[in-house]
């Protein structure tokens, strides 16, 4: 069996686990509370600065260029095209996106961040791949299976969203994480298997904070004794 196809048939219950989620289930039948969308917005922002800067951390391993065009684009992509499934949350909430623009990490945020830069900081181009990928993969399996069950009707104030992340936005690479199983088949031949227990821990680890992702926003879970949301801007020290 291929790497790839383990991994995947591995997270296959945490993959229905954020299919069933709430949250998601909100997108699929176009209600959601304000407090839930504004604060997924905020952290989201975040997540993508996090996930820009480890994508410029993947660029740093590659070997070739064809490589680094891929983490390139991605870069791109997150930059511009990517504020468009966080603009249909405001809308909906009726919030101004730049109001959500300075939002310190909470928990699950955290932790999802710093277990890419550990990948970066400690692992090899496959490391950095695998805890990136279900970031991809899960939006993409996510929003077929909406699109699937004709939930991206007009009626649903979410439709943009499910369109953006599924396969029928024009400006959306919905081949990314088809391309990111391939280069880790690629290189998956180039390790032995303790070493590729240790890549499938760091991919099933980012499946899992998927769902935790999902879960912090839909309960809005902050730190207990120091919330996040009370700091000022000029407090933001994290990345
Ligand atoms: C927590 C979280 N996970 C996944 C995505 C979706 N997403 C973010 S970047 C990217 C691919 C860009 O290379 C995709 C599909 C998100 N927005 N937030």
């Amino acid at each position: 069996m291929l790497f790839s196809e383990e991994l995947k048939q591995n997270a296959t219950p945490i993959l229905s686990a954020i299919e069933d989620h709430p949250f998601v289930q909100g997108i699929a039948t176009g209600t959601l509370p304000k407090e839930a969308l504004t604060f997924y917005v905020g952290q989201d922002f975040n997540y993508l600065n996090a996930f820009i800067k480890v994508y410029a951390a993947a660029v740093e391993k590659c070997r070739d260029r064809s490589d680094m065009a891929i983490f390139n684009e991605q870069i791109n992509f997150i930059l511009n095209s990517e504020i468009h499934p966080h603009h249909v949350f405001c809308n909906v909430a009726g919030v101004p996106y730049e109001s959500l623009q300075h939002a310190v990490q909470a928990p699950m945020t955290y932790l999802y961040n710093e277990h890419m830069y550990n990948a970066a900081r400690t692992g090899d181009l496959i490391d950095i791949v695998a805890a990136m990928l279900p970031c991809p993969w899960t939006y993409f399996e996510i929003a077929n299976k909406l699109i699937a069950e004709g939930k991206n009707n007009d009626a649903n104030v979410f439709k943009d969203w499910i369109d953006f992340y599924g396969s029928i936005a024009d400006d959306t690479d919905a081949n990314l994480s088809d391309r990111f199983f391939a280069l880790i088949d690629r290189e998956a031949a180039n390790y032995n298997a303790a070493r590729l227990a240790v890549i499938e821990r760091r991919f099933m680890r980012s499946c899992e904070l998927e769902w935790d992702f999902w879960e912090q926003a839909y309960r809005q879970q902050d730190w207990q004794f120091t919330p996040a949301k009370n700091l000022r801007q000029d407090q933001v020290i994290q990345h």
